[in-house]
């Protein structure tokens, strides 16, 4: 007989509950889940949280809660974040008006000291750190501290306006390479790399990188099996402001239109763009679901029935 109950014996995030309740059925479900644990262990997700998210302070710890769970059978869960929400509240504080230019954000030499301070600094360590006290290991890849652990290197984004002219995004990068070593090398010793949407620049200043975009860059480059998005929408709809409205699988041609019509707009068009170009690049599954519904990642990977939206690459 057990003299002393074993250590996260209760759940982590309501201590007083056990687990043992309905054994039985909860049996059953570990069961049933075998299957999936299985077929995913060892397999790379790269998951991106975004800002929306972020500010669910119970969605998010659900979330991450998932995530350790990941770990724990065996998966190897990335974690890539952003945080617009939370810069546009820092630069308010600052008395910095944001400003947006197709979808991302101009960054100055102020608007960059922000970006670096709330996303490398706050949010990374804050979710590696509740990654750690949920049961996990994690380790925050950012540029700040003692160590510099960035993860991802880049150029100074390049967009050209309607009539082909130059758009000034100041100290916004794009990501075009990635240390993919430094990733797997945590992932294999069980750890979860948490990172922030910054790259280092040639001149060795950070740049401001839009997440959609670099979750896409750490995917492609790990290799990863699946890549999901997790927003504060149930996916893709034809009529965003109608939830009833949700797109399951989205092919290609579809997204393309949808964004030419204006029925894709705001931050959905850098996260359909990012995923089509995942696609084109051979990741092979990937998703966009809604956060706040608890469990959605499980149930998206350990079930048959997904859950949001699947963006599917054109039929070969
Ligand atoms: N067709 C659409 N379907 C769903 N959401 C859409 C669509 N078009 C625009 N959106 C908007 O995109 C937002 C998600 O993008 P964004 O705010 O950048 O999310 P995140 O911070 O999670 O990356 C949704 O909250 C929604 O308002
Ligand atoms: C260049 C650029 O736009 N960078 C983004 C980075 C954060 C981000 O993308 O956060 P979400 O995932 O919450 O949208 C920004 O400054 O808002």
């Amino acid at each position: 007989m057990r003299d002393s109950p074993r250590p996260h014996h209760t759940h982590p995030l309501e201590p007083g509950r056990p687990y043992v309740q309905d054994a039985i059925e909860k049996a059953d479900v570990l069961i049933e889940a075998m299957g999936w644990i299985r077929e995913f262990r060892d397999k790379v997700t790269v998951i991106k949280l975004g800002g929306s998210l972020l500010d669910d302070a119970d969605a998010l710890r659900h979330l991450l809660v998932d995530i350790v769970f990941m770990e724990t059978v065996g998966m190897r869960p990335i974690v890539v974040h952003g945080g617009g929400k939370a810069i546009s509240r820092a630069m308010a504080e600052a008395g910095v008006e944001p400003r947006f230019v197709e979808g991302r954000r101009y960054t100055d030499d102020q608007t960059l000291e922000i970006a670096c301070r709330v996303l490398g600094g706050e949010l990374n360590e804050w979710i590696a750190d509740r990654i750690e006290e949920f049961g996990g290991r994690a380790m925050p890849l950012n540029h700040l501290g003692e160590t510099d652990n960035n993860v991802l290197f880049g150029e100074p984004l390049k967009l050209t306006g309607a009539e082909g002219e130059e758009v000034d995004l100041g100290h916004v990068g794009t990501v075009t390479r990635v240390d993919r070593d430094s990733i797997e090398n945590l992932c294999y010793a069980g750890q979860v790399p948490v990172i922030p949407s910054l790259c280092r620049g040639a001149d060795g200043r950070m740049l401001n990188v839009n997440a959609d975009t670099v979750a896409m860059a750490v995917a492609q480059a790990v290799g990863a099996d699946k890549l999901v998005y997790l927003s504060d929408v149930n996916g893709v709809r034809l009529d965003k402001d109608d939830d009833g409205s949700l797109i399951h699988t989205l092919g290609a041609p579809e997204a393309r239109g949808l964004i030419e019509r204006g029925a894709i707009a705001g931050g959905m068009i850098p996260k359909v763009e990012a995923c089509l170009e995942t696609l084109a690049r051979g990741v092979r599954k990937i998703h966009i679901i809604d956060g706040r519904l608890r469990h959605s990642l499980l149930l998206e990977i350990y079930t048959n029935s997904g859950v949001g939206t699947m963006i599917v690459g054109e039929p070969e």
